[in-house]
């Protein structure tokens, strides 16, 4: 829909009342969108020759690829994509914020079109294609009635609480797994770490996903299903879409992951439909999704699908990088360490949320590494109005991406940008940084649902650890792009008791 309303715009004359303002308050025509720079692209496959052998960049690391090319050729790239569908990169801070500010109803954010392909396939399963993929009256529907519980204060409570038992799970698998104080495979643990914390929001209930020994197989599914959702996700989206002739061996794993969790949470949700009585006390989120009026029970299994899946690796491998940031910097790591002792002073503190609000430091850190190594490097939009970016016109419809990250790594925007700074946020009001460039979790009404619970989740799983083990990587973690980006595994990781 939105690639037709953008190819017919672009094929309109520029509008002549387009006009570009210099700071001097003289005022130029635009220039025109196909004047746009970037690199060279060919009839029918556009510029992805750019990620074949023939090309300099690759796939997995396309963060990097991003980067290059605001070195290459400046604040504002276009790109084109299969059949030449142009995208267009902003790097500036100023065109950034004039799409993120902007004022939308609705905001448009494109969806994952090998998921939305394979749910509009199964009208038996998915009335939509559920909230991260729909968009306009639709998608604010399911938002303002499957959401809002996610960031209620006493879900907060009730989830810091959760975390705390979970976390101490956590630190027991840890010692049950690791061999002369090393575990292979950390990251493996977290993203269990991080399947245990939704499943305990979502359904009010414990899945067993850090059980002692053996864990159950509904656990050992639900993990495969999340862990490959992600990475067949990025790879229907930027390889060729052969899938949308036959499937392909991505696209039948995205199927099975998809129909993975369903049916686990078919099951689960019948249960808690047939138990009504305890319901409301097991989870207000699933009360929440399952009291719902005037949406479709297909609706609301499907948006149980999207929490956990968009749940579970952000977190887990923010919660990654975030560890990494701080033990591979000694200054920040002995003031981490200085601030939990004295704050946390016991490992038998109940951590509660005034004690949270006095980790001052740690909370500086989750920020800071947020902005240095960002899950999610830049947001999204299908523009409703045509702009002008750096001079060029951009018609409405155009499919534009905001690359924070790259921003955010500029010493303009910055001072020392490529150094992990925690206190440059210590005294965030009087150092005023731009409000639209470190947003790991979005802008606006489409921004995440799950930013408390992520944040509730980063600090204290860090502080706990921490507080439990002198920790180090045996090597730099290395960030690699699977939708989200990603620290390569397997991550070996050496965690001593301290105490
Ligand atoms: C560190 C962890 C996380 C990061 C960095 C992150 C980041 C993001 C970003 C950047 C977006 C797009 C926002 C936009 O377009 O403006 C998003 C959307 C979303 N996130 Fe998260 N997220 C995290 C954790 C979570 C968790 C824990 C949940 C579930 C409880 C969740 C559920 C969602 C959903 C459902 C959407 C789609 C919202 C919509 O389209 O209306 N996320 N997230």
């Amino acid at each position: 829909k939105y690639f037709i309303l953008w190819s017919f715009k672009i094929f309109l004359p520029e509008a002549e009342d387009n006009k570009f303002f210099l700071n001097d308050g003289d005022v130029l025509p635009a220039k025109p969108f196909s004047q746009i720079p970037g690199p060279l692209h060919v009839p029918l496959f556009g510029s992805q020759w750019l990620y074949s052998w023939i090309g300099p960049y690759f796939l997995d690391k396309l963060h990097l690829a991003n980067e290059d090319k605001y070195r290459k050729y400046g604040p504002v790239v276009k790109e084109h994509f299969l059949w030449n569908f142009p995208i267009i990169h902003l790097y500036d801070k100023h065109d950034i914020e004039s799409v993120l500010k902007y004022p939308s109803k609705y905001p448009i954010r494109p969806g994952l079109e090998a998921q939305i392909f394979y749910r509009k396939s199964r009208p038996d399963r998915y009335k939509s294609a559920g909230m991260v993929n729909v968009q306009g009256f639709e998608w604010q529907h399911l938002r303002s009635k499957l959401t809002t519980q996610l960031a209620s204060t006493a879900l907060g409570d009730h989830t810091i609480a959760q975390l705390c038992i979970i976390s101490d799970e956590l630190i027991e698998k840890i010692q049950e797994e690791r061999v002369e104080n090393i575990v292979d495979g950390f990251e493996k643990v977290i993203y269990r770490c991080g399947l245990e914390v939704i499943f305990a929001i979502l359904f009010g209930r414990r899945l067993g996903a850090l059980n002692k020994n053996s864990i159950p197989p509904i656990a050992e599914r639900l993990m495969f299903a999340t862990e490959n959702l992600f990475e067949v996700s990025h790879e229907t989206m930027y390889g060729l879409p052969w899938w949308k002739l036959f499937p392909t061996k991505s696209y039948k794993k995205l199927a099975e992951c998809e129909d993975t969790i369903y049916d686990v949470f078919t099951d689960l949700v019948n249960e808690a439909l047939s138990n009504d009585e305890n319901t409301e006390i097991q989870s207000p989120v699933l009360n929440q999704i399952l009291t719902a009026e005037g949406v479709d029970i297909r609706d609301k299994i499907v948006a149980l699908i999207d929490l956990v899946a968009a749940g579970i690796e952000t977190t887990g491998n923010a919660t990654l990088f975030l560890l990494h940031n701080i033990v591979s910097n000694p200054e920040v790591k002995a003031r981490v360490y200085e601030e939990l002792d004295r704050v946390l002073y016991s490992s038998h503190v109940t951590i509660t949320p005034q004690l949270l609000l006095e980790l001052k430091y740690l909370k500086a850190c989750v920020t800071e590494s947020l902005r240095l190594t960002p899950v999610a490097p830049n947001v999204a939009r299908i523009l409703e109005k045509s702009f002008t970016f750096q001079g060029y016109n951009v018609p409405v419809g155009a499919m534009v991406i905001c690359e924070t990250w790259v921003s955010s790594l500029q010493d303009e925007n910055y001072p020392d940008a490529k150094r992990f700074i925690p206190e440059r946020w210590l005294d965030a009001d009087k150092v005023n940084h731009h409000p639209f460039l470190a947003v790991p979790f979005g802008v606006g009404r489409r921004m995440c649902p799950g930013k408390r619970i992520a944040e509730h989740e980063m600090l204290i799983i860090t502080a706990k650890l921490l507080q439990t083990f002198d920790m180090s990587f045996q090597k730099p973690l290395e960030q690699v792009y699977k939708f989200l980006i990603s620290p390569k595994g397997p991550i070996r990781a050496t965690l001593q008791d301290r105490h």
